[in-house]
């Protein structure tokens, strides 16, 4: 079925405070909102993304977002979420605060696969603390906590029975669950996240950090490559054409150091190689020139919400000599990458006359890349 992301972001931040909402405040060099929105955007069941937004907000404050469908909200978190649901196509909706920066894709996944046997499904989480009524700074009373839960985003749906919900609903509800248990709807409850926590009072922001500090995801990724020698007037070294009396031979152009990059960052990220991404049995590929590879590897890195800290990639050969052309391919893979060519690094090595770099039959490169998801 469908998926379409509602993140809710109109709202005012007035408990939070500051000079702009808390949802467009930063967090880690991000907006909260950014983050809120990341991992539904890197999600592959979720084909759309709507974002619901103050009217009187500049654009500015979203530019750091993933891409998605922008919409007015309206006065009250209910108006926004219908404002969504109107704009909304895919057959299930999932209704995220953007005030929830620290959402899990664990999280959406239990949420979307309640909703194959659920009208609607939302996280949440069993209270323990003993409840206690009270006024004026006295308690006057305990309050059972049997069968009571701390609810969060993101509250999944079916999405035409919770539009029908919504249009009937005349009261003011802080949560998508009310209005549909309110029209009579089954709401399943799955496990929710300590983390997930609502960007709420001035105190959360640097609950937040700390989470995120926690949180952080470091993955270390490798790749090995090799291209044998044959007629030829250059190599291609990553990125850079070298000149020489031999070429490499390949499918594509050969780039054998630039091949080693991408796929140590698919290694990094667990998606397989350049061959399951680019299979040399598809003639579109004959000849193709290697950046297209690493930029779809850079590109899957950044949609799954991953920056790309360094990489460090070795050529192994005995000639040509690539010491005079190290500063232009660091260049030239920073470039491709949208990173600063402090972060790249380019070696070379020769292998002592031994094996078949030694004999002088081709030419291998090994990388590693290191992926940050902050
Ligand atoms: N008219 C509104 C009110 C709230 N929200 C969104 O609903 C989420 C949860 O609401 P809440 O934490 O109550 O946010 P605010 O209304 O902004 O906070 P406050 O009540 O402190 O002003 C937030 O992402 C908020 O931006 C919205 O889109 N439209
Ligand atoms: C939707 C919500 O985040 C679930 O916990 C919550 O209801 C938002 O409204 P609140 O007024 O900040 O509780």
């Amino acid at each position: 079925m469908t998926i379409t992301a509602i993140i809710v972001a109109a709202g005012r931040g007035t408990r939070a405070g500051g000079d702009t909402p808390k949802q467009w405040q930063m967090l880690h060099g991000k907006t909260i909102a950014a983050r809120a929105m990341r991992p539904f955007a890197g999600h592959p069941a979720i084909s759309q993304m709507v974002l619901v937004v103050h009217p009187d907000d500049d654009p500015v404050l979203w530019a750091d977002t993933p891409a998605a469908t922008i919409v007015k909200g309206g006065a009250t978190r209910q108006a926004s979420v219908r404002a969504g649901l109107q704009a909304a196509t895919g057959e299930l909706v999932l209704i995220h605060d953007a005030a929830r920066p620290l959402i899990s894709t664990a999280v959406i996944d239990r949420v979307i696969a309640a909703l194959a046997h659920h009208t609607g499904a939302a996280p949440a989480i069993a209270v323990t603390d003993t409840l206690w009524q009270g006024a004026s700074d006295r308690v006057n009373g305990v309050q059972d906590r049997t069968g009571l839960y701390r609810a969060q985003t993101p509250q999944g749906f079916h999405r035409a029975p919770l539009l029908a919900a919504h249009l009937a609903c005349d009261t003011d509800a802080t949560d998508d669950v009310s209005v549909a248990c309110g029209a009579g709807h089954h709401v399943a409850i799955v496990a929710g996240d300590e983390n997930n926590i609502k960007i709420t009072t001035p105190g959360d922001f640097a609950r937040a950090e700390q989470l995120l500090g926690q949180t952080m995801d470091i993955r270390c990724g490798n790749g090995y490559d090799v291209h044998r020698f044959g007629p030829g007037d250059h190599v291609w070294l990553c990125g850079v054409k070298v000149p020489f009396d031999r070429g490499l031979q390949g499918h594509s152009d050969a780039d054998v150091g630039m091949h080693a990059v991408t796929d140590a960052i698919y290694g990094a990220l667990g998606r397989g190689d350049i061959g399951q991404h680019f299979p040399p049995s598809d003639p579109q590929w004959k000849g193709a020139e290697s950046h297209i590879f690493l930029t779809h590897a850079v590109t899957l890195a950044r949609d799954l919400g991953y920056v790309i800290s360094n990489v460090d990639c070795t050529l192994v050969c005995e000639f040509p000599k690539i010491g005079p052309h190290q500063p232009a391919m660091k260049a030239a893979l920073a470039h491709i990458m949208g990173l600063d060519a402090d972060r790249i690094s380019v070696k070379a090595t020769t292998s002592e006359r031994l094996g078949f770099t030694g004999r002088g039959e081709g030419i291998a490169a090994i990388a590693t890349a290191t992926l940050v998801k902050p």
